[in-house]
């Protein structure tokens, strides 16, 4: 079915803004050539390979085909739908979207006799006496990075080499008469330092497309599309944890429908310390947000006490969430039946990213399977809501902008994140409410230290933990047998591998470590982890 994603008539982005469109075959970095492209405020999309472009109901500006693992020449390879040389858009293959190009008009990649992985140095052509545009500004050529291990043959018929390497003739091909481009580099990846220029060269100077794509445009287009969504009546329900997808998810809701967003926060008594007043002085007092925070710090506590397994404590705050969530619904729901300006809750908010979406959808092969993604436990399906994501289309840095753009101040903006089941996996072992107090303290004083010092946003994520084992110290003449912090910040961009942030001075660690051992008490001794993710994990447990 042919659809663009319109919603009681209001357009989705890619109708709106001019739109690059990645098809992906499967590279480990092909959203990068969406977020490059996005960089450079052009809008794009990606798309798993198999799309039929007949069920795609928007134009793109230009296509790019994505590298990928299969070898075009065998029988299982994946192939992009012939229609695309019928939308008469631009087209530009990397890797191996520049031997599926091949493939398709010529049928002339085999094996190379070895593989070309790293780096190397691009020459560019001239072929009618000038370079191509796909290369304006890199006469003298360019350090590419490559990686792969079959090769065109020949060219194609009507197809010239635009750019060659030592090694290998076609690093760069372009059809004579059409604008079709294939590269064998990667220009999505930071080791080609003049990458994002090919792209720019590609989607700007080739397929013309505007370079529209800011939060200031998004901003307002995204409000009109809730309003359209949810309609003059309807009520959205949302649970916001003060982290900066929930807040900014929230602002945009309450700027498009005001107070028919309820935001709830739940107080699970394993937040930071003062955690709840903070997000609720923030978000409601600060942004205007109709917020309801529900402590229920005694009710978590008791049904951890005496669990020490890390996946028991994941499950029981996970299902005790969804068990006050439902309840504060139903309590506003009831509430809601009685006022005369607005309907029933039919929506649920949810702050899903684009890195989710393209989780779900990317290109994995025939034996696939897709993954799910539930913030919230299935708590929409649940509860028989629909589902509002409107941060779906972007990126965190897109979300972060667009925080800014709304007026969110910067320490909510580019505040760490936090893992919803919080301190509870944190302290290794049992979680009773002394060594949460320890946990929170000790985290008090490591982060304020770390802001002071400038650290802070160089630093992806920071903790203070209790390990659970205790230790011997001296204090005041007396003998403590107290627990152990552990100090953890790494520098990561997408939380999958992460390494232990270095810049701290030994002088610097040992003074933060004397201030918690001394001001928090119960506190025997202080560590700091230099293991990086893998084989670590950023959280303890
Ligand atoms: N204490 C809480 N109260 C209400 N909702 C929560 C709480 N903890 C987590 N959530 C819900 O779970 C979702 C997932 O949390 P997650 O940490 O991934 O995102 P975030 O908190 O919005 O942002 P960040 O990644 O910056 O922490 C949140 O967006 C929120 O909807
Ligand atoms: O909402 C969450 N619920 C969880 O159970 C959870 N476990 C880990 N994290 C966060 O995920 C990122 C990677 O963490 P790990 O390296 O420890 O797996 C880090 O940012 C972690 O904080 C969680 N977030
Ligand atoms: N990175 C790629 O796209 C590799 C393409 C193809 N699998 C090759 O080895 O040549
Ligand atoms: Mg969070």
């Amino acid at each position: 079915m042919a659809t663009n994603g319109e919603i009681n008539g209001v357009p989705p982005p890619h109708t709106i803004f001019d739109t690059i469109l990645v098809l992906d075959f499967g590279s480990q970095y092909t959203h990068l050539i969406t977020r490059r492209l996005r960089e450079l405020n052009v809008y794009s999309e990606m798309l798993p390979c198999t799309q039929k472009i007949a069920d795609l109901a928007w134009k793109p500006k230009g296509v790019i085909l994505s590298g990928g693992p299969y070898s075009v020449y065998a029988a299982d390879a994946p192939h992009v739908d012939p229609a695309v040389f019928e939308l008469d858009v631009p087209i530009l293959g990397i890797c191996y979207g520049l031997q599926e190009l091949a493939w398709h008009f010529g049928k002339n990649v085999a094996a190379g006799e070895k593989r070309e992985y790293g780096r190397t140095n691009v020459q560019v052509t001239r072929h009618n006496g000038h370079i191509d545009h796909l290369f304006d500004g890199l006469e003298d050529g360019l350090e590419v990075w490559m990686s792969h291990g079959d090769k065109l043959s020949k060219m194609p018929d009507d197809w010239v080499m635009i750019a060659n390497t030592s090694s290998a003739p076609y690093a760069g091909i372009a059809h004579s008469s059409k604008p079709y481009y294939g590269i064998q580099f990667h220009p999505e990846v930071t080791h080609t330092p003049m990458g994002k220029h090919v792209i720019k060269n590609f989607a700007v100077g080739i397929c013309k497309a505007q370079q529209n794509w800011t939060m200031g445009a998004f901003v307002d287009k995204e409000i009109e599309r809730i309003r359209g969504l949810v309609g003059d009546k309807a009520q959205v329900i949302g649970a916001v944890s003060g982290g900066v997808d929930s807040t900014v998810a929230a602002k945009l809701m309450q700027k498009a429908i005001g107070d028919r967003f309820h935001a709830v926060m739940v107080d699970n008594g394993v937040l930071r310390l003062n955690e709840a007043v903070e997000v609720e002085q923030n978000l409601r007092k600060g942004l205007g947000i109709n917020l309801t925070v529900i402590v229920a710090s005694k009710l978590f506590l008791g049904r951890l006490e005496g669990v020490s397994d890390p996946e028991k404590k994941r499950k029981i705050i996970g299902n005790t969430f969804i068990d006050i969530f439902q309840d504060e619904a139903k309590r506003i729901a009831a509430a809601a039946e009685n006022t005369e300006r607005a309907g029933k809750i039919e929506w649920f908010l949810q702050g899903t990213l684009y890195p989710d979406v393209i989780e779900s959808i990317s290109f994995k092969g025939p034996s696939a399977t897709i993954k799910t993604h539930h913030n919230v436990g299935g708590l929409p399906e649940k509860m028989d809501l629909k589902l509002i994501e409107p941060l779906r289309e972007l990126f965190k840095d897109e979300v972060r902008a667009l925080g800014t753009e709304m007026g969110i101040p910067d320490d909510l903006v580019w505040r760490h994140p936090f893992p919803g089941p919080g301190i509870a996996i944190r302290i290794i072992g049992e979680v009773t409410p002394d060594r949460v107090r320890i946990a929170q303290e000790a985290d008090k004083i490591w982060i304020s230290e770390i802001k002071e010092a400038g650290y802070y946003r160089a630093i992806s994520q920071a903790y203070a933990a209790v390990l659970g084992v205790k230790a011997v110290a001296v204090v005041g003449d007396q003998r403590l047998h107290g627990e152990i912090i552990h100090l953890r910040a790494v520098q990561t961009t997408d939380f999958m591998t992460a390494d232990a942030f270095e810049d701290f001075s030994l002088k610097w660690l040992k003074r933060v470590s004397g201030r918690i051992a001394n001001e928090v008490s119960g506190v025997a001794r202080v560590v700091y982890e230099t293991t990086s993710k893998p084989p670590a994990t950023i959280e303890l447990e």
